[in-house]
């Protein structure tokens, strides 16, 4: 099973969960993993038995960092904040940096967000 990353600033938690909820029928395809308010979030609105990791802040965007650079995430989407300082900042663009070391799928807003899954899901049908 591919393992799709799913990843929201406090600012973009709403979107998330909007953007889950219009894809969930293909989302149920995949593994999915996430930080800890990030998924705790889609799991209570939707049951998608989503793998928590630390929050952002506490280190969880470096835990889903190392399972990129193990290559054991196919999709990440991260729904960043561009207009609010965050104090994890080095290990945002520390994750961003290992997507683009490996080559792995990286949407950052909803729209490339969109492009991702349509793209996943043709691969998934492939
Ligand atoms: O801060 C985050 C990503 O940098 C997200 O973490 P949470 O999902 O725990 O809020």
């Amino acid at each position: 099973m591919q393992t799709i990353a799913l990843i929201a600033h406090d600012k973009k938690k709403e979107e998330m969960l909007d953007f889950v909820s219009h894809h969930k029928d293909l989302l149920k395809h995949f593994h999915l993993i996430a930080t800890r308010t990030t998924g705790t979030l889609i799991n209570e609105n939707y049951q998608l038995d989503v793998e928590t990791m630390m929050s952002g802040p506490l280190g969880g965007d470096q835990q889903i960092g190392a399972r990129v650079a193990t290559e054991q995430v196919d999709y990440v989407i991260f729904l960043r904040d561009p207009l609010t300082s965050q104090p994890h900042e080095p290990d945002i663009n520390a994750l961003l940096r290992l997507c683009d070391v490996h080559n792995i799928p990286l949407a950052t807003n909803r729209k490339s967000a969109h492009i991702l899954l349509q793209y996943a899901d043709k691969k998934l049908n492939a």
